[in-house]
């Protein structure tokens, strides 16, 4: 990927700056006039997928016929457990193989490619779980993402000379992005002494080593307090405003609807519903979805909601917000 490409990004940009607001609206904005409906043309698509299937034994776990991810916007992929939404970023990202379908990339395609090559071409993910590497320091995890993505070897991309060119650059840049992060001063502490939300970071410190043009990123703030939540968050919508496309895995409503432009909500699979946040929490298809209940079986409608759905009720239990066990329970955030 051209370094170029990238958005640009601002070493000393407060994270929730009135700037991010005004822009919030202006993302949205320009997907005003998209119909509410699962498959919709976007007016300025980065990512198109077409006919995407996946099937793990008999169980299909994606089938999407067609989706659109609108570039500088970020969007929401939400859905009830096991509706494939990590199956789908582990598809797209290249950490997965679709069992029939395409998809492209800012017009180029990006079927099969494995996951350094699609990094290269400006789409990067992050992990539910941060890919940290403990016995590493913060920086040095930074600095292996630099080479990592490029394609290098990752331990021979340490060591070798070859890689000193590009080192100072990166070294530049690692510093810039930790100070944006608020981890300038755990540099040279392990990565496994982080807490939990702070490895979320450095997780997403890591994944702008590369200037991505789009980032997937798998439930950003699971298990993050929520203090440092609002941080990740507000770098995140920062992030759209400097020209990033955001597309993101989430079951908490509230993060959803605060900082979405666009939802696109899966169930067993399938694309069921997309729609600017406020319409989603009314969207039949998709109260369905959250009940495990299809919109046109007998007697759909007629109970009242028992699952913590998408119109983020907290009074009625499990559902979209329902705590899955991230694994970063037991690193929950000291800050
Ligand atoms: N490697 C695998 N082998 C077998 N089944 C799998 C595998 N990966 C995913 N699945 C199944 O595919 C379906 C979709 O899983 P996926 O993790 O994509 O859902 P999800 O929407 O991301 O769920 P969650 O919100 O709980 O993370 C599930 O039924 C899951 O059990």
């Amino acid at each position: 990927m051209n370094a170029d490409q990238g958005p640009a990004v601002r070493a000393s940009a407060s994270a929730d700056s009135e700037s991010a607001s005004a822009s919030a609206s202006a993302a949205a904005g320009r997907l005003a006039g998209t119909a509410p409906e699962p498959g919709v043309r976007k007016p300025d698509p980065l990512l198109v997928l077409d006919g995407v299937t996946r099937s793990f034994g008999g169980l299909v776990a994606v089938r999407v016929d067609h989706l659109e991810v609108q570039r500088g916007a970020i969007t929401a992929l939400i859905g009830p457990n096991g509706a494939g939404k990590t199956t789908l970023f582990n598809i797209v990202s290249g950490f997965d193989r679709a069992g029939s379908g395409s998809w492209s990339f800012d017009g180029h395609p990006l079927t099969g490619r494995p996951a350094h090559r699609v990094a290269r071409q400006g789409l990067v993910r992050t992990f539910q779980l941060p890919r940290t590497l403990s016995r590493l320091t913060v920086r040095e995890n930074m600095m292996l993402a630099a080479a990592g993505q490029g394609g290098e070897r990752l331990l021979s991309a340490l060591l070798r000379p070859l890689w000193r060119g590009q080192e100072r650059e990166a070294g530049r840049r690692a510093d810039e992005l930790l100070e944006r992060f608020r981890l300038g001063g755990v540099r040279d502490d392990y990565a496994g002494t982080l807490s939990g939300g702070q490895r979320k970071l450095l997780e997403l410190a890591r994944v702008l080593m590369v200037r991505p043009v789009m980032v997937l990123l798998d439930e950003p703030v699971a298990g993050v307090n929520p203090a440092l939540s609002q941080s990740l968050l507000g770098h995140i919508t920062e992030l759209r405003d400097e020209g990033l496309t955001v597309c993101f895995v989430e079951h908490d409503m509230d993060v959803v609807m605060g900082i979405s432009d666009w939802v696109a909500v899966m169930a067993d699979g399938r694309l069921v519903a997309e729609g600017p946040p406020h319409t989603i929490g009314q969207n039949p298809a998709v109260v369905d979805a959250y009940l495990g209940r299809r919109h046109d079986e007998p007697g759909a409608g007629e109970d009242e909601p028992t699952g913590n759905g998408p119109t983020g009720d907290e009074s009625t239990g499990a559902g979209p917000t329902e705590d899955k066990g991230t694994g970063d329970e037991s690193s929950e955030d000291k800050e």
